[in-house]
């Protein structure tokens, strides 16, 4: 079995995809989808969370080896980061999604050196606005910015588009493709889901699916 079958079952099986297309959710980028992965639950699983750890930390070590620094996300990105960065034996900073208007006033918590190698730990991407938006503040701040790992991607056009404009590079340990695949095979989800969820796919930004 795959990792990535193996990571979309664990997330299926603590019911961290739940699906509404009767009454949407809105994202965080405003797109509103039948769909929502939950990957705040597997802070709940002590197991989980450890397998992802170590498959976030396995995941650098191969691509990014010379990372020095681990960065979280506010918020859902932050603790993966603290046991990604545990695991590694590397320090952890975290971004804020803005600066604090108190305090210090930073966005960037934790010490950083400019020119040091970072690997951005994201829980999920849709848009790679929340990522990107991240990778921008840290490479402000004259960070080298290897790539983003994340747990999970719906491997959106925009989020690729914006990414690589961007010059940078993502990798997961699951995918939308892959999960929408194990939650068919295991019936997780019914046929008509499944063609409901193929339609909003086809554009996620719009409302055709609804209609
Ligand atoms: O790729 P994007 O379109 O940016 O969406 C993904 C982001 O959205 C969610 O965060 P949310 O804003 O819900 O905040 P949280 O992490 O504080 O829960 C998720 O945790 C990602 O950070
Ligand atoms: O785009 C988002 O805001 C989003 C989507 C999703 O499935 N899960 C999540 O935590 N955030």
């Amino acid at each position: 079995m795959s990792n990535k079958v193996a990571f979309a079952e664990t997330l299926l099986s603590i019911e961290a995809v739940s699906l509404k297309p009767a009454d949407p959710f809105t994202w965080s980028s405003g797109i509103k989808s039948p769909i929502y992965c939950d990957n705040r639950l597997t802070l709940s699983y002590p197991k989980v969370r450890r397998e992802i750890a170590k498959g976030l930390a396995d995941l650098i070590k191969a691509q990014y080896p010379d990372v020095d620094v681990i960065a979280g996300t506010a918020t859902a990105g932050i603790p993966h980061a603290a046991w990604v960065s545990d695991e590694l034996e590397l320090p952890m900073i975290y971004v804020r999604g803005s600066a604090k208007g108190h305090g210090k006033q930073k966005r960037i918590e934790g010490k950083l050196e400019a020119g040091q190698k970072v690997v951005v730990i994201e829980d999920l991407i849709s848009t790679g606005g929340s990522s990107l938006s991240a990778v921008e503040a840290l490479r402000e701040d004259g960070a080298e910015v290897l790539g983003v790992a994340a747990i999970f991607t719906y491997e959106l056009e925009k989020a690729s588009e914006q990414l690589k404009a961007a010059e940078v590079e993502a990798s997961v340990l699951t995918d939308y493709t892959t999960l929408i695949q194990v939650a068919k095979e295991t019936l997780v989800i019914t046929e008509q889901e499944q063609s409901m969820l193929a339609k909003w796919r086809e554009n996620p930004q719009s409302d055709e699916w609804m209609k």
